[in-house]
């Protein structure tokens, strides 16, 4: 049996007036795959061990299978959870940690045949005569997953339970814990920071900054309708190009986002989502452009929709199959605090609903007194990534044509909000 998991405005506070989570609410179908995603300190765990019963809500319902559960015991739960530190009793072989909670559920019975099968569904059975300390990070990950199914449980929570293991032998267990919890039809929550990981494994992804939900949405959704800039900056590798642009909206001339030393030329006819944008005549506003809405190409070779800048190549990253460019395009770009860190750690008055503000450098709304410091920024040379391929002689100190898709432009308003595309805009459906 799998079950549905529902939280309705739950917050947890450890300390009196600091909320970890805030007003969080969220739907986990039966059988769902559903990742949380967030940086360091965002309330991930918290929202997990909440779930688990090993951490009291603070306000708010969890409801298990549309039943009040807030005071349910942990045991009576019916959900597994597998920690990012495996959690294996050390002085346990595999065998005996796999049929450890069969033994505390039923004692005196024998719960060998189980912990065969579930050994052999995870292809460990040659694992369970040894101990934690003569397997490999990989194995006692797989352990403790077989620990975990090992009652059947309907749900699993799985906390980064991959982040202790190196690159390639995450991207494969990765794959087997989708192809295992799917095969189980399982109700998962899985916690991480990496998107990478949770666009390859969600059903659906939710975005969770300072405690506070962004999006909740498939991972094609909050990758190409990402709610505001917290959500576009965090999600997909390049990370979005950000700029800091203000809109001209002539009464008598073409449109155009003005972004310093150039503009982009809105293409005429003005598209439904450009017309929308005349609204913001000369606000300042954030433009978003994914490395792949850039290419290298002169101005004749401008297909409809894509408008021509220029840009000095500053640094060239050589991937293989692809290259990314680093141009100079004289724009300045925008920065979003809290990226990487934690929410900040200022007491917030009880009750408060609202995101901290995602931009601190966008005048002239100057930044309210609760914004945190910016974040020590990586510092990369240019100010725009463009994903090219490796055919291309990319040199240093050259100044090169680009065309910008302005179908695929994001454009946020001074809160990080986005505004283009509107927030009610759909994807196309890909079975039409
Ligand atoms: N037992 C506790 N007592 C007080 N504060 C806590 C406790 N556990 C967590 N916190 C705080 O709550 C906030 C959220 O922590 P949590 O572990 O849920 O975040 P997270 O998103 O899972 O982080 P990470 O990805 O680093 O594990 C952090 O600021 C953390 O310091």
């Amino acid at each position: 049996m799998t079950r549905a998991i529902s939280l309705h405005d739950v917050s947890k506070a450890y300390t009196k007036g600091v909320r970890v989570v805030d007003g969080l609410t969220l739907d986990v179908g039966p059988g769902e795959f559903l990742v949380l995603l967030g940086p360091s300190g965002c309330g991930k765990s918290t929202v997990l061990r909440m779930i688990a019963g090993l951490e009291e809500i603070s306000e708010g319902e969890l409801l298990l299978d549309g039943a009040y559960a807030n005071d349910l015991p942990p045991a009576e739960r019916d959900i597994a959870m597998v920690f990012q530190n495996f959690a294996l009793y050390p002085t346990m072989t595999g065998r005996a940690n796999i049929g450890f909670p069969l033994r505390m559920e039923a004692p005196g019975a024998d719960p060998s045949p189980q912990v065969d099968a579930t050994a052999r569904m995870l292809g460990i059975e040659d694992l369970l005569e040894r101990y934690p300390s003569q397997l490999s990070g990989g194995e006692r990950q797989r352990v403790a997953m077989g620990r975990a199914l090992a009652r059947r449980p309907s749900a699993f929570l799985m906390d980064e339970p991959l982040s202790n293991l190196d690159a390639k032998l995450r991207t494969h267990l990765r794959a087997e814990i989708a192809q295992l919890t799917t095969g189980l039809g399982v109700t998962t929550l899985y916690v991480t920071h990496d998107q990478a990981e949770a666009m390859s494994l969600g059903d659906r992804v939710a975005v969770l900054r300072g405690g506070v939900l962004q999006q909740v949405d498939t991972p094609r959704n909050v990758y190409a309708l990402p709610r505001n800039v917290f959500v576009a900056a965090f999600i997909g590798t390049p990370r979005i190009n950000l700029l800091r642009g203000v809109v001209r909206a002539p009464l008598d001339g073409a449109m155009s986002i003005n972004l310093g030393r150039q503009a982009l030329r809105l293409p005429e006819p003005l598209s439904a989502e450009h017309k929308l944008l005349r609204v913001q005549q000369g606000r300042e506003v954030i433009v978003g452009l994914r490395s792949e809405a850039i290419r290298v190409a002169p101005g004749r070779a401008a297909r409809p929709g894509e408008a021509l800048i220029t840009g000095l190549v500053r640094h060239v990253e050589f991937q293989g199959h692809e290259v990314l460019a680093h141009f100079d395009t004289g724009s300045a770009p925008a920065q979003v605090p809290t990226l990487e860190s934690p929410r900040p750690d200022l007491p917030r008055p009880p009750r408060r609903r609202r995101t901290p503000p995602l931009l601190t450098r966008l005048r002239p709304h100057p930044a309210p007194p609760e914004t945190p410091p910016p974040t020590p920024q990586v510092v990369v040379p240019g100010d725009l990534i463009v994903r090219t391929t490796p055919d291309l002689d990319l040199r240093p100190g050259a100044q090169l044509p680009l065309l910008v898709d302005l179908t695929r432009l994001f454009v946020f308003d001074h809160r990080g909000e986005r505004v283009s595309p509107a927030p009610a805009h759909h994807l196309p459906d890909l079975a039409e």
